[in-house]
């Protein structure tokens, strides 16, 4: 395979002989040691060397080692004699590479002549004992912070054993222009770190420590930074840095996949459909959601149904062996799942009356399956009977399975697997597709799971929002196809009480609370599923008054809204309008969805809705 792969200890959980178990596990061929995880471990570094052989991992470095050039005399010789203790840990660690980063000291002097002379000092005691040294430019060096000028002093010392690190998190945290990489020579690139962020606006040493995150989970310009690397000729580690709380409060091998994950990601290009330098099957484009499949007992399959019908859809077919009935409206298709046996059931188990699988329809099912194992997502298997139409699918979120059906056979599909004939759909659907899936999980998984869209599909992320929710903060980000055919909403929250991790509480575990049907009239919508019987959630007088005053809007339109609880805004380019159903089975709700060449997905109403529902607490949640 083309990259190769390491990764900091730093960036995962537990103890180091559980971190580099994990790191293995997880596909890495190298991984640095930071020196910190050597100092808290009851492993000599011998040991260490040992279990790294046993694993099948190389050391790639060793690090960091601060505040060595610029310094005055006494404080220099200390730090030299620093230098060659740590030299000592590398022969039995058994690395050849020192991280050495820019001083930070404020006794350093930024004078160029010293600098020099100290990394010449360096690379000469290095050199000695066969060793190297990738002198690297934080963000918040005192004299050197920008990558450019360490290159320039790591060329004007010119020594064999002194070469360069490129981080890009210092690079790009401070815009330096990835352009300016094609200056560095390949031989004198010693290592690369990588590292995405959310563009954030705060000092740069909290930013670094606290909120690095995987490739493709940030906002940072990656592949132009590693189009550039690749494009010196560069040949050494890909190194994944991230300093995070978040993911040292997680699992290790949790966190080590995602890096694995991220680093696959990055090598086809983050942002691309597919990278033309490699030969990495691209990431899996969607034509939107073929089904989404509930699993329920009988009697919540009848509670189900008794939702489903005012929203104008029918129960049109039965599987051919199992408990399975289809419903559809439009192009939407959903499956309740009744068996008794099976993945749908235990997840009625569970977790009660859910989603328990969504149907993706796509161009070629044999490379959606080859991207699934490139980004290690498992496959799923279960026995069908020989007459039955296998779709494959692999795991979701929640244990969820997501499958992917072949859009040029779905017709066969749907005739084949569903051959009896119940009612027929109504002839003029009010509604026509699935807008969006909205999951809800745990704060921790979130960076996760957004990992896992963008790194199997060919989806984009929309900037991260926060939601006020009444007891608590919601952090909600989309991914979504460029045509918009399928998006999926991530919620999760920190706040112990808010209804987004009530649910995941409530519910045993991260899944869907809500889908999003679109229309093209939400008001005969709304009105037709009012008419037929859908609980519907109420909203106040004042949100209408405030609209008033918001937006040029027409008074009839603002009544016809109030009267139907119809949700309202507005974007650069278009309108949308939103309404919601109570919760199902105090668990899931509906949501109906009119776009007028709207992009978002109504964040300034969420927290009226999320009051709304909490409004209606006793029977929403427990
Ligand atoms: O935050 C730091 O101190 C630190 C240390 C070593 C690195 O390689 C780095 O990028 C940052
Ligand atoms: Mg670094």
């Amino acid at each position: 395979m083309g990259m190769k792969t390491s990764i900091a200890t730093v960036s995962i959980s537990g103890s180091l002989d559980a971190k580099l178990l994990a790191i293995a596990n997880a596909g890495f061929t190298g991984a640095e040691i930071f020196e910190n995880d050597l100092l808290s471990s009851h492993l000599s570094a011998r040991e260490i060397a040992g279990l790294m052989c046993d694993l099948g991992l190389a050391c790639t470095m060793f690090q960091p080692f601060r505040d060595l050039e610029g310094l005055p005399q006494d404080q220099r010789r200390r730090a030299f004699d620093r230098l060659e203790r740590k030299f000592d840990v590398m022969e039995e660690l058994g690395t050849d590479l020192l991280l050495v980063c820019s001083s930070c000291s404020p006794l350093a002097s930024g004078d160029r002549g010293q600098i020099l002379a100290d990394l010449n000092e360096a690379g000469e005691r290095a050199a000695a004992r066969g060793l190297r040294i990738g002198y690297e430019a934080l963000a918040w060096g005192k004299h050197v912070n920008d990558h450019r000028d360490a290159w320039a002093l790591v060329r004007d010392v010119d020594h064999p054993a002194l070469g360069l690190v490129l981080d890009s998190f210092h690079s790009l945290s401070r815009q330096i222009p990835s352009s300016s990489i094609g200056d560095i020579r390949p031989e004198k690139l010693f290592i690369v770190q990588v590292a995405d962020a959310p563009v954030l606006d705060m000092d740069l040493l909290s930013w670094s420590r606290h909120f690095r995150c995987m490739p493709g989970q940030g906002d940072f310009p990656l592949d132009d930074w590693a189009d550039a690397i690749r494009r010196i000729g560069y040949q050494g580690y890909w190194s994944l840095e991230i300093f995070n709380d978040r993911f040292r409060a997680g699992s290790a091998s949790g966190v080590a996949l995602d890096g694995y994950r991220s680093l696959r990601l990055l090598e086809g290009g983050i942002g691309r459909p597919s990278n033309s330098s490699s030969a990495l099957p691209p990431r899996v484009g969607s034509r939107g959601v073929e089904f989404i499949e509930f699993a329920a007992s009988h009697k919540e399959a009848e509670a189900l149904g008794a939702m489903l019908r005012p929203l104008g859809f029918r129960p049109v077919a039965r599987h051919r062996n199992k408990d399975v009935t289809r419903w559809n409206q439009g192009e939407i298709n959903l499956v309740i799942n009744c068996e008794p046996e099976g993945l749908a059931h235990s997840h009625d188990i569970v977790h009660g009356a859910s989603v328990c699988a969504i149907g993706l329809a796509v161009d070629d099912v044999g490379a959606a399956l080859e991207r699934a194992d490139l980004m290690r997502v498992r496959r799923f298997e279960q026995a069908i009977a020989p007459d039955e139409w296998p779709i494959p699918s692999v795991r979701g979120i929640g244990g969820s399975l997501l499958y992917f059906v072949d859009a040029g056979t779905r017709d066969a599909m749907w005739a084949h697997e569903f051959p009896h004939p119940l009612e027929t759909s109504e002839p003029d659907p009010a509604l026509s597709r699935v807008d969006h899936i909205a999951q809800t999980m745990q704060f921790e998984e979130f960076l996760s799971w957004l990992l896992f869209y963008v790194g199997l599909l060919d989806v984009a992320k929309t900037p991260q929002v926060e939601i006020a929710d009444p007891m608590g903060l919601v952090q909600s980000q989309a991914v979504e196809t460029p045509d918009g055919s399928v998006r999926f909403t991530l919620n999760g929250s920190l706040a112990h009480q808010s209804l987004t991790s009530r649910f995941v509480h409530n519910y045993f575990g991260a899944g869907v609370q809500h889908i999003a049907f679109a229309c093209t009239d939400i008001f005969a919508a709304a009105r037709a599923a009012i008419d037929a019987g859908l609980p519907r959630l109420s909203i106040p007088d004042n949100y209408y008054d405030d609209l008033a005053t918001r937006w040029d809007l027409d008074p009839e339109l603002i009544e016809r809204m109030s009267e139907l609880d119809i949700l309202y805004d507005r974007d650069a380019d278009g309108e949308y309008f939103q309404f919601y159903s109570r919760a199902f089975a105090r668990r899931i709700f509906f949501e109906l969805v009119e776009r007028r060449h709207y992009a978002g997905y109504g964040a300034v109403n969420a927290p009226i809705r999320l009051a709304a529902q909490a409004a209606h607490k006793p029977e929403f949640l427990d």
